[in-house]
Formats: C-alpha cells, structure tokens, sequence
C-alpha cells in the first residue's frame, strides 16, 4: 500500500547514525501535509454544505434529498473537526518494504484517489500495528507510535519486531527508543518501572503506553487509538453477532474498549447502524459524563448514550432509595406484581347501577361485568389495548338485557293457549268463531295482543335498527362511560406505579409474596420524583398496558387539523396566486392552481423529521437498536435486563462488567445466570486481563478485599507500579472533618494538582458533603457549586479537582489520588459490601488512603501507617496492624 504521493514528503528510511531529530522533522513533514489535506477536506465540506442550505427546493422529495445532503456535509464537518487532535498515531514498516501511516480517519491521496496518505485505525489494513509482536510480527518489520500535540510531532517510540527485514537500519532506530522532542528518554524511564507481572512482550507500544497511563487524569475519558493491546484489539473487533460478555477486573480497560467497539462497528455496519443507532448504558450521569467524549473524538455521534434511570421517555429516574427498596424492585418477581397490580384495577361493581335508556332500565351487576372482563381478558391483549373489548361486552350484555326484558314483557301478556291454534288453524270453527264476535270466548285477549304474540312467534322483538339505537344510547350514557372507567380505566405507566406504591391494600393484594418489610419500603405518597428502579417497571407497566389509545386518538386528530390548516393556508395562498394571474391581460399565463391543488401545496409544507437517529429513539419506547452495549453490567437487576432486552430484539450486544464489582444488592454474580432466559448458552465470553489503570502496589491490597469474596476471583495483573506506598491513618470521630480537610489538601498536592476523590460511606454523605465546600479554600477550583459532590441530582462532576463520593457514585470514574473514609462502614452497609469496597480501592491511579475512624478490616492489614510527608513522623492514633 503506497503511502505519500509525488507532491507529499516521502519521509526515506532512516539510516545508521540517524538523530532523533532528523526523524521526528521527516515524520513533523508528513504531519504536516495530512493536516493540509483535513483543512482542504473542511473546506470543501463546508462550502458544500453552505450551497446545499442555500438551496431552494419547493418539491418534498427534493427537499428532503437536501436536508440528508446537507446533514451528510454537516457530519463530515463535525468529523474533521473531531479527529484533528491526534489525526496521526502511529506507522508500520511493512518487511515488504510498503509503510502504512495509522491515524484516526482514513485520508486518501487527492491526485491517485485511491492510495491511503492515511488509514483508519479500524480498517484491516491497520490491524498488524495493534497485533504484531516479536513472536507474531504478521509481516510488521518496525511499529512506530507517532505522539503529537496539536499540529506538532512531539515523540517517536519504535519497536523492532523483524530485525531480519530492517537490515542496516536497525540500529539506527533502536537509539531512537523513547527520544521525545527535548531529547529526554521518559519512554525508557517508563520501562524500568514496570511490575514485572505483566510480560514486557505482552505489551504493544510499551513507552508510549505507559506514558500515556502515567499522564495526569482529566476527568475525562479519552481515547486509546494509539495504544490498543492486542487482548483488547480481539473484542473491538470482534464479528460476532449476538451477545459478546467482556468480563474484566478493575482498570482492564472494559469501558474503553466497549466505546472503542461502538466506533468500529459504526465503520463496518455503518449503513444498519446510523438507521438503528448504538445505545450506550453506563451506570450512572456522572460517568456517562466521563466517558461522552470519547466517541465524538473518534468522529462519532450517532450514538445515545443513557443510564437505566433514564431510558424510559419522560422520566428521569434519578431519586435515591434505600438498598433494600431499590433491591426489592429489581426482583423479578415484580412481573407478577405488575400483572396482579393491573387485574386489580379491572374490577367488579360494588353496587349494581341503573341505567335508563329509550323505555328501558338496564342493570350492570356482577352477571354483566364478569363475562366481559373474561373476554376481555381473554384477548390477551394489554390492559388499554382489551379496553374496547371489554366497553363492547359490556354495552352488548346491558342491551341484550333490555331486549329479554322486553321480550319478557311480551311473554307476561296473558294470551290463551290457544290464540296458537287460530294462528295455526285458521279455518277452524272456533277461529271463525272468534273472526265473526272477538268477546265469543271469553277471553280478555285483544286483537293487539293476538298480533304481537303472532309476530313474536315470527321474528326478534327488537329488530338490529333496534338494538343498534340502544347500544348507541348507551354508549354515550355519561354514568355509564363513568362506571366503566371504575371498571376498567385506561392507564398509564406513570399512573399505575404511582397508584400502587402509594395504597397500601393495593400493594398488599398485588405483592401477598413480599413480606410486610419488603412491601413497606416501596410505599410512597404520589408525586415523588422516579428512581433508577422505577424505570424498568414503567417499562414493564408500559408492556402489560399497552399504548393509550387516546393518546394515538389526540395525536391523529391534532395531525388531521394541522394538515387541515395547512390546505386551508395554502388554499389562501392560491387564492391570492389566482387572482392575480386573473390580472394578466393575456390569460395565456398558467394559473397557479392549474398546476397543482390547495392539498399537494399544503403536503410541501410537511416539516421533514430533522432528528438524530439518536434523539428519535431516545423518544420511543419501542425503538429497536441495531447494537447495544451495557457498562457496569453487573449492576443490572433482572427487571433492568428485561428492559434493555427489550430495546434490542436482535441481541446485537456487548456487555462489559466485572461480577467481582458487584455492588447493587439487585446485581448479579453470574453471566449465565443472567443471559439465560434471553439467549441460552449462545453468547461468548471474554476475559481481559491486565489492569491499566492502578498501580501494583493499590492492587495488593484491593486484592485482599477481593478475597474477602470468598469466591476464588483474581485481582488483574498491573501494568506498572506508582511508586507510592498506600497509607492508613486512624482518627477519632470528632476529628474526621477537620483532619480530612488537611489530607485533601496535603493529596492533592502530592499527586500535583490532579483529581482526587473522596470515596464515603453512604451514612456519611451528607456529612461530608460540607467538606467539599470547605475545599474551596485549600484547594483553588475545588467544587465552586452547591451539592456534596458538586452534581445534585446529576451526580458529581468529574472534572472538578476534588469531589466527594459514595461507592456507588464513583463506579466506572478513576483520579490521581483516592482516600476512601471508613472502610469498615462500607464493608457493612450493603451485603455486597466486599464489592463495593474493591472498587473503592481501585478507582486510583496512583496514590490511595484509606481513612478510618472504627476497627481497620483486617483485610487491610497491608497497608503502611501514613507519615508525616515533612518529618516522617506517624500522624495520629494506629490501630488495627
Ligand atoms: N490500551 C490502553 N492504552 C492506554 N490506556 C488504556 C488502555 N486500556 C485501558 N486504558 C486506560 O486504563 C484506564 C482504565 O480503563 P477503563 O476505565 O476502561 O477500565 P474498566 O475495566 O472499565 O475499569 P472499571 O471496571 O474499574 O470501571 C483508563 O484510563 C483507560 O484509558
């Protein structure tokens, strides 16, 4: 594959004796010419798209050929400008002799339009850069991870993988190893700290991927294009199908690689994917905060990205709960609930009512009711949906009831047996009899009563004109309409959840398998704000319920009126053309309204849907994604499964998670466990292996508390040790404020000014929320907004220097520095407590502290008393080893 043309620098091959310098200018060059190319792509871009939106297109079909032009060219606007930062990352040297250049976006030559000046990190072509090893160099003679800022060539990092086919310049490339722009080796420094537990040849690009790991932490993820581990290159590209598990410890780099994913599989299915859109679920707003950047700088965005809470539409389930609540509520015996909740509500009257209508009293009782919940029920379809089967049988069994009373009414006019017999035998002498003096029987029967007994005999009372009037009568008797709305009222999610939790017969009647405790944690009064485990049974509510057809009814009649206005409007418009083509003194000058009528005018001002695909299916419930992917896996309930299952009938999925990680009381400890009912056994598991985040010396640790598990888990292999010792200090409850203020200060500082987080127990929340104010004055920038960690309702903000979390807040985040306060109290506050305090230990980087004010778990023990950083001296009180 040709790289370059005859106009763009071809950087030659570096020779014996070579400087770094001389390198870095020729790769500086070739740089240099790519971004050109990106401007000269923006720019032609972006004239395009300014004549696209400047085009004036009367015809529908036109216009909406515009506006996916103009949406195209805005994208690839977008695209451009996303991938400028860091465009070129890297090269191989082919041992055939051909250089491919690696970046972020393919570029092609503008004069051959067909050779790569730069091939996309996801393109096959640029595989070898993450795979090829010393053992497996797949054809790759030299790797070379090119580091950039902004426009400027700043370090290269090469590795030699076939020495065979560099021949002569091997050498001189070797000393090229680590030489950054200053002339200083920080790659080689970066190798001397390696732990020493993951092999060296394991890894790809080591300097450059332990400069990277070791850079200060933003509060923002960013991408790893550049530095990809072959481990993690198997899942991103991966072309399975159906359900991929991609099970991890801390720091693995799951999230990474899930979003990485979503981008390749937005480059190789693009076409189905940008129809369906990708759906991200993280665990909550603050780390899809964290990770949101990541996919619009590799040029993506079609992408929505949402916590459970969230993704049902018009509810923002963001409201704490207590643990056994929200664990209740995962359960998923909450179908059950739901279910009976529902049938509840289709009840039988208490009292019978009368209704009047034409000559008759109708009575709806339990003998009408009952067969009309059956057939309604019997439908099987959603409560809403099973409505007008039900008001139909209803109305059917009032009318039937007026037509027998009336028929009945009939039967009781007392008529001799044999009024029959002159029907039947009308030429017999009693009949003539009767025809010639109607008193000569006796009878008290009328000639009336002889006609009606002789119709009835013939035919129905009431004919079908009949019994469609009183059916017409009834259906819009307002008591009636009222009774059946007792009966079987339409319902929405919102008010079906609401309407259980907040009665407590209700639920008792709906959940007789909860215990009294259970169901009196799910009682609330109606208007409180939604929590994350609500959503899933809204969503489940939203199923057993089905669409309310009023609000289809409202919406088709307000788009009838709308379209009406439109005619209307455009009828005017005519008019007004019309009369003045009447003007015209020829009246050879076609009329507007011969060429096209009042309603074709009004369609063309149809507004054309401009929504992302994103934006449109976070607004329907029913939206069907092409690919899912779940962060934090582990976390969701059975009820959240049947939710996001839901959204993704094909099971297109990457799941990520860690079941070590488990911290939600409604999560779970088994892939298998949980996939079952969806897919069986047919989904594949990968494991990632090497943490990249956390230095050795925290995974030590982190790993006795992973043994507290009980469960025969590893804690992953880091990739490098930090250098600093993790420290415990004891302190007693009056002091734990003030002394935690200090420590803050004293971190922060030692980790040179980057994030730090406070990880809290629950019960101290709110306590220590205050400290993050007080932050302010030691540390300059730290959580100028209201709320415990600087979010509300939204959750903290990562990209503050310093906040205050709870374990459940800080799931999936990472900082330079962590001091986690009590860990005793975290260990008892949910059952999951192990969980939760291994993922407290290992959201570090690099320095960790572990606070305590009770007994130190023993699980601890590992770590060293904190010292005094001036005089090394220990600083309060040491208990617990
Ligand atoms: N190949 C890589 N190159 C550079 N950095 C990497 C690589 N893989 C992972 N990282 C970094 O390691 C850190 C941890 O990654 P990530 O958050 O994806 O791990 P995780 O497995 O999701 O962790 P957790 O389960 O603890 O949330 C991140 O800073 C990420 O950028």
């Amino acid at each position: 594959m040709p790289t370059g043309s005859a106009d763009t620098p071809e950087p030659r091959a570096p020779r014996p004796g070579d400087g770094g310098d001389a390198e870095r200018e020729r790769e500086q060059q070739y740089l240099t010419m790519l971004h050109d190319r990106l401007d000269q792509l923006r720019a032609t871009a972006s004239t395009e798209l300014a004549q696209v939106l400047l085009r004036d297109d009367p015809e529908p079909g036109a216009r909406a050929d515009r506006d996916a032009l103009a949406a195209r060219h805005a994208d690839q606007v977008a695209r451009f400008d996303a991938v400028r930062d860091r465009l070129l990352f890297g090269r191989i040297d082919m041992a055939d002799g051909e250089r491919r250049y690696i970046g972020r976006m393919g570029v092609l030559d503008p004069d051959t339009g067909y050779d790569s000046l730069l091939i996309d990190w996801r393109a096959p072509a640029s595989r070898p850069f993450y795979l090829a090893t010393g053992a497996t160099p797949l054809g790759v003679a030299r790797r070379r991870h090119i580091r950039t800022v902004g426009r400027r060539v700043t370090h290269l990092d090469d590795e030699t993988l076939d020495t065979g086919a560099l021949g002569d310049g091997v050498l001189g490339l070797l000393t090229l190893d680590g030489l950054g722009a200053d002339g200083s080796d920080r790659g080689s420094g970066a190798r001397g700290a390696l732990a020493g537990e993951v092999p060296r040849d394991a890894l790809v690009g080591e300097a450059t991927l332990l400069a990277t790991l070791g850079a200060q932490r933003t509060g923002r993820m960013r991408d790893i294009v550049a530095t990809i581990q072959s481990e993690q290159d198997r899942i991103i590209r991966s072309d399975r199908d159906g359900v991929l598990v991609v099970d991890g410890g801390p720091g693995t780099g799951k999230t990474t690689v899930a979003l990485h994913r979503a981008a390749y599989l937005l480059y190789s299915r693009r076409e189905h994917l940008a129809r369906r859109g990708v759906l991200i679920i993280g665990p909550n707003p603050a780390f899809l905060r964290y990770i949101e950047q990541v996919l619009p700088s590799l040029g993506e965005t079609g992408v929505l990205l949402s916590t459970i809470g969230d993704l049902f539409p018009g509810v923002r389930g963001r409201s704490a709960e207590s643990t056994l609540a929200a664990e209740v509520k995962g359960r998923s015996i909450m179908v059950d609930v739901l279910g009976a909740a529902v049938r509840d509500l289709q009840r039988l009257p208490e009292q019978p009512l009368e209704i009047t209508v034409a000559d008759g009293v109708a009575r709806l009782d339990e003998t009408i009711v009952v067969p009309a919940r059956a057939a309604a029920r019997l439908t099987g379809r959603p409560h809403n949906l099973a409505r007008p089967v039900f008001v139909r049988e209803v109305i059917a069994g009032l009318t039937r009831q007026i037509a027998d009373r009336y028929e009945a009414s009939i039967d009781e006019v007392d008529i001799p047996d044999f009024v029959d017999d002159f029907m039947l035998w009308p030429d017999t002498d009693a009949a003539r009899e009767h025809q010639n003096d109607s008193t000569a029987v006796g009878a008290d029967w009328s000639d009336t009563a002889l006609a009606a007994a002789a119709a009835a005999s013939e035919r129905p009372v009431l004919d079908a004109a009949d019994l469609a009037d009183l059916r017409r009568d009834l259906s819009s008797d307002p008591r009636l309409a009222e009774a059946i709305d007792g009966l079987w009222p339409l319902l929405s999610p919102q008010a079906l959840l609401t309407g259980l939790f907040a009665d407590a017969d209700a639920l008792g009647r709906a959940a007789p398998e909860l215990t009294g405790d259970e169901r009196a944690v799910l009682l609330r009064p109606p208007g409180q704000d939604w929590t994350a485990t609500d959503a899933p049974l809204l969503d489940e509510a939203a199923e057993l319920l089905g669409d309310d057809p009023r609000l289809a009814i409202d919406a088709a009649v307000s788009a009838h009126l709308e379209r009406r206005e439109r005619i209307e409007y455009a009828g005017g418009v005519l008019d007004i053309l019309a009369r003045g083509d009447t003007e015209d003194p020829d009246g050879e000058v076609l009329m507007a309204s011969d060429l096209i009528d009042a309603d074709r005018f009004g369609e063309r001002h149809a507004e054309i849907d401009a929504r992302t695909t994103a934006e449109r299916a976070a607004a329907d419930r029913g939206w069907a994604f092409g690919h899912v992917i779940v962060d934090e896996a582990q976390e969701l309930s059975p009820m959240a499964w049947r939710m996001v299952m839901r959204r993704c009938p094909s099971r297109s999925m990457t799941l990520v998670g860690d079941v070590a990680q488990t911290g939600d009381a409604a999560g779970t400890s088994s892939w298998d466990q949980v996939l079952d009912p969806y897919v069986g056994q047919r989904f594949v598991l990968e494991r990632l292996t090497v943490n990249y985040r956390t230095g050795a010396e925290i995974m030590e640790v982190a790993g006795d508390v992973l043994a507290l598990q009980g469960r025969g888990l590893r804690a992953p292999r880091s990739v490098r040790r930090s250098g600093h010792a993790p420290w415990r200090l004891a302190v007693t409850e009056q002091e734990l404020t003030a002394r935690l203020a200090d420590l803050v200060a004293e971190e922060h500082n030692a980790c040179g000014g980057g994030r730090l987080a406070v990880i809290v127990p629950t019960a101290r929340r709110d306590q220590l929320a205050g400290l993050a104010r007080a932050l302010t004055d030691v540390v300059p920038g730290a959580v100028p907004r209201d709320g415990a960690a600087g979010g509300g309702a939204a959750g903290p903000d990562p990209e503050q220097p310093v906040v205050v979390l709870t374990v459940r807040e800080s799931k999936g985040l990472e900082f330079d520095a962590v001091i986690v306060v009590e860990p005793e109290r975290i260990l008892a506050e949910s059952p999951r407590g192990a969980g939760d305090l291994y993922v407290a230990l290992t959201r570090p980087t690099n320095r960790l502290g572990v606070v305590h004010v009770g007994e130190l778990p023993v699980a601890l023990g590992r770590l060293r008393p904190r010292l005094v950083m001036s005089e090394w001296m220990p600083i309060g009180p040491s208990q617990g080893g």
